[in-house]
Formats: structure tokens, C-alpha cells, sequence
């Protein structure tokens, strides 16, 4: 069986390895440290390796070639190893120099149950990467088989299944219980409250709004729906539990569980299209739900909405720039203040993407638009879905050309420039003036706190 001449070969050296001793835990030689941990994830020697994973090798370090010892370990189907590497949080995604993934070694030599395990930590990593910056309203835990969505038997077999969990929504009201887990963060002061359909199937219309949500991933059985409740009285479902209450989707939505919020942000956009697309936008006709919810087609057969793809009849999301522009000189950044936010509290500047514009222009003309600064380079950090309806916050950072401020007093109340020491006092609610920034669940949260680490890591 291949082993450590393959891993030596791969790494170009032809050294003799030494076994590992139980001394493994001290440092050494770092290359050395590659190819004794590089054979024996080649060889499946687990003991030896969990003891060089503990001593602080690094899991994902990679030989001259840029194997990793997933990858050897995939080359011989170790499956323990591989096993093991995995639970320590090696990186699955990660190619060698002629662009191979572990997945693809393992394929390649025939490794079938090897190729399997590392695929399902591929599809996991998807929803658990935490290399990727997720904001609040982002962490779907959800695989939404859109290819279910028109399996209609699927569906009401799976509507059925005792496994299969119902959240409820009122309007743009989410049904919720009071949090009572206290290992949770203060924040959080609802969760979503689930039901079997066979539970709440008397009480709802005879043709109830249902949105197919998702599944679990690799778990079919574990499928999640959204229904809407607006037929069931205050008195009917407080005699499922007293303490059900329904939840405004704004600040209501801020109140969750990262992963309820995200549930929260796909079903409250979906009814909020449903509630005002009734009627065809072509031709204003009635329209009827499909695919589960995630369709209205116009009950013209005529009507033009009907041949081609039109917009019209899927769900609308609305980009939406929001920035943080940093001075000139890199030593303060821009906020705004609309009309309607709290007293005191100043954020990002956003706007509408318009028809055929850029993230970067609709960066530009939005603060210009907004503050009159000219902003040069732009570039992405992050988004966010917000459900209020159906915004998808594109997060950037630019840097300012200009620095005469000239506010839109139509859009905004106020705009100005902030220094570092300034935003670390808002942050920390320690501002003189009771001057403060978003909670942490919005995105403006996000970027202004990046901002305020990057000048410090400049410094
Ligand atoms: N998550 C977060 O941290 C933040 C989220 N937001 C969201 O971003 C959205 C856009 O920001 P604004 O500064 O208000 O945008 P904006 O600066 O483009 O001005 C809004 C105005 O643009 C017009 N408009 C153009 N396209 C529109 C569309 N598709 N839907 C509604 N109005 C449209 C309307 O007249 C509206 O009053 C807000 O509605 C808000 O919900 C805004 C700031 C922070
Ligand atoms: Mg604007
Ligand atoms: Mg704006
Ligand atoms: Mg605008
Ligand atoms: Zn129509």
C-alpha cells in the first residue's frame, strides 16, 4: 500500500523519516514537522498524529507541492485519519498546486467511502465556514432544494412527516415563544415556535399560504415549512401555549437566534412579496402561488407574463449599498443620521442600486448624492438579507476623495466625519453625548467595527 515514500516523493525530499516518538509534544525542526505529519496521515498512524494536532502543528499546512494531509490521507482512503483531521476543523476546500481537493484524490484512487465522508463535510462547511463573514439574518443552516419545490408528492407527503417542523406567520408577524435558554446571548428574547402541521391543519384556511423553506443538509426528513396563520385567532393558538406572541419583523427580528433569523429573513421577504403581488404586474390579473411559494403566475393564459422568464412572477429582492467611507487621510469615517433613527444614533450611509449600475458606482452616487463627498475605491465586505421586506444589504468599504460635506437634507438629517477614538467610545456606549452606532445585528455594525480595527492595525 502507498504510504510514506509518496508522501516523501510528493514533498520532494527523500530524507528518512523517523518514527514519532511519545516526545512529539516538544517543538522541532519544521520540516521535519511536515513530513512526519504528512506520512502519518499517508500511513493513518491517528495516535501519532492526534498527538502532533494537540503539540500545535498546524492542520492545514501544506508540503512543497501543496498537499495537505487531508489529502494523503485521502490518496489512501484512511478513513480513521481522515475522520480525525475533519474533527479537528481541517480546511476540506483546500487545492494542492496542480488544483486537486482532497475529494478529487480520493475520487481519483478509487476511494469511494473516502470521497463520500469529505463531500459531506464540503456541503457542511457551506453552512458552517466560519472563514466567510455571515451577518445577522445570514446563517442559514437550511439547504432550500429548490428542486423539491415542484414535487408536489414529495411535498405533502413530507408537509406530513412527523419530523418536519412549521414555523407561523401573522401578516409580517413570526409566531414566537419567550427565550427561556439562558446560555444564549442577552439579545436574544424570542424564539420562532414550531409546530407539526397536523397540530394547527384544522384551525388554518382550506387553502393556506405554505412556503417550502428547505431541508436540513443530507437530511430530507428534517424539512421546514412556513405557513401563514392570519386565519387563527389570538384565542386559538394561545391555547397551544399561553405565552405565544406574534413577533413584528421590525425591531421583532433583531430578538432571535442567528439561525431563527435567518428562517425569519427567507419566509417574512417571501410573504411580504406574496402580500403585494396578488395581482399580475403585467396585466393585473389575479395570480396563484406555485412552486410551494416560491412562484405567482397570472391566471391570463394570454398574458405575456407567461412566455419567457419574467421577473414578475418570482420573489423580489432589492440591493441596497451601504458603505463605510473612510477619510482621505484614513483617520475618520462617515455617518449619517436619517430622520427617523433613534436620537443619537448615527450609521452608515446606504441607498438603492439602480437599474444598470454598479455596487461601486451605486457606492458613489449614494454618498455623493447623500453627504457630497466623491468617493474613489470601493470594495466588498460583506452582506446581509433584510427582511424589511426584502433588502439584500451589499456591505462595502470605499475611501473618500473629497472632504467638504454637503448633506441631502431631503434623505438625511445630518451627516458628518467621526474619528476612530470617537466611533470606540459609540461603540461602547461611553459617548459624551450618548451618541451610538446600530446594534450589532445590522450590518452597519459590522463594517464600522471592521473600520475601526483596521485604523488600529494600521496604527
Ligand atoms: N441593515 C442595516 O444596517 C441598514 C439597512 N438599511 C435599509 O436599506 C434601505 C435603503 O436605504 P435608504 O438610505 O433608505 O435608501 P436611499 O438612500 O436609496 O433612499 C430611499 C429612497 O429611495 C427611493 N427608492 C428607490 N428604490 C427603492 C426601492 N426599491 N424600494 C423603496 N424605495 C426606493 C424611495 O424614494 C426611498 O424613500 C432602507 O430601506 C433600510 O431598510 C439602511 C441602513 C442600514
Ligand atoms: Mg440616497
Ligand atoms: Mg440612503
Ligand atoms: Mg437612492
Ligand atoms: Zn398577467
Amino acid at each position: 500500500m502507498f504510504s510514506r515514500t509518496f508522501a516523501s516523493n510528493v514533498g520532494n525530499k527523500q530524507q528518512n523519516i523517523r518514527s514519532i516518538s511519545t516526545s512529539m509534544q516538544t517543538k522541532f525542526y519544521e520540516g521535519q514537522s511536515v513530513e512526519r505529519y504528512m506520512d502519518g496521515a499517508a500511513s493513518g498512524r491517528t495516535e501519532e498524529l492526534s498527538l502532533l494536532l494537540k503539540g500545535g502543528v498546524n492542520i492545514d499546512m501544506k508540503n512543497e507541492k501543496g498537499w495537505t494531509a487531508l489529502m494523503f490521507a485521502a490518496r489512501n482512503g484512511q478513513i480513521p485519519t481522515i475522520k480525525l483531521l475533519m474533527e479537528n476543523g481541517c480546511d476540506v476546500n483546500l487545492m494542492n498546486a496542480t488544483g486537486q481537493t482532497a475529494v478529487d484524490i480520493a475520487t481519483f484512487w478509487n476511494h469511494k467511502e473516502a470521497a463520500d465522508l469529505i463531500t459531506k463535510q464540503l456541503k457542511d462547511s457551506r453552512v458552517e465556514d466560519n472563514k466567510q463573514f455571515v451577518n445577522y439574518f445570514g446563517h442559514s443552516t437550511l439547504d432550500r432544494a429548490a428542486e423539491k419545490r415542484k414535487n408536489t408528492k414529495w411535498l405533502k407527503n413530507t408537509m406530513e412527516n412527523e419530523n418536519t417542523t412549521f414555523i407561523c406567520f401573522h401578516g409580517n408577524s413570526a409566531l414566537v415563544v419567550p427565550n427561556t435558554d439562558t446560555s444564549l446571548p442577552k439579545s436574544v428574547k424570542f424564539c420562532l415556535y414550531h409546530v407539526q402541521y397536523s397540530n394547527i391543519a384544522k384551525h388554518l384556511n382550506t387553502d393556506p399560504l405554505v412556503i417550502f423553506l428547505g431541508h436540513e443538509y443530507n437530511n430530507e426528513e428534517k424539512a421546514w415549512f412556513a405557513v401563514d396563520i392570519s386565519s387563527i385567532s389570538k384565542s386559538v393558538y394561545t391555547s397551544w401555549d399561553k405565552d405565544l406572541e406574534l413577533l413584528a419583523a421590525y425591531p421583532g427580528g433583531m430578538m432571535l437566534r442567528k439561525e431563527d433569523a435567518s428562517l425569519l429573513a427567507q419566509a417574512r421577504a417571501l410573504f411580504a412579496w406574496h402580500e403585494r403581488y396578488q395581482f399580475c404586474a403585467t396585466c393585473g390579473s389575479p395570480t396563484v402561488v406555485e412552486e410551494c411559494g416560491y412562484k405567482r403566475r397570472c391566471q391570463d393564459k394570454e398574458c405575456k407574463s407567461q412566455k419567457g422568464v419574467h421577473n414578475t412572477s418570482y420573489p423580489r429582492v432589492d440591493p441596497v449599498v451601504i458603505m463605510l467611507v473612510e477619510s482621505q487621510d484614513g483617520k475618520s469615517c462617515l455617518l449619517g443620521r436619517q430622520k427617523r433613527f433613534p436620537h443619537g444614533m448615527w450609521s452608515c450611509l446606504a441607498g438603492f442600486v439602480e437599474p444598470g449600475e454598479t455596487i461601486e458606482d451605486a457606492c458613489r452616487r449614494e454618498v455623493f448624492e447623500e453627504s457630497g463627498i466623491k468617493v474613489g475605491y470601493v470594495e466588498y465586505h460583506s452582506c446581509q438579507p433584510w427582511p424589511n421586506p426584502s433588502q439584500l444589504m451589499i456591505g462595502c468599504l470605499g475611501r473618500a476623495t473629497s472632504s467638504k460635506i454637503q448633506v441631502d437634507y431631503e434623505e438625511l438629517e445630518d451627516a458628518q466625519w467621526f474619528s476612530r477614538e470617537t466611533i470606540l467610545q459609540m461603540l461602547a456606549r461611553q459617548h459624551k453625548e450618548k451618541l451610538f452606532v446600530p446594534p450589532e445585528q445590522a450590518i452597519a455594525h459590522t463594517l464600522i467595527k471592521h473600520w475601526v480595527k483596521m485604523t488600529n492595525a494600521n496604527l
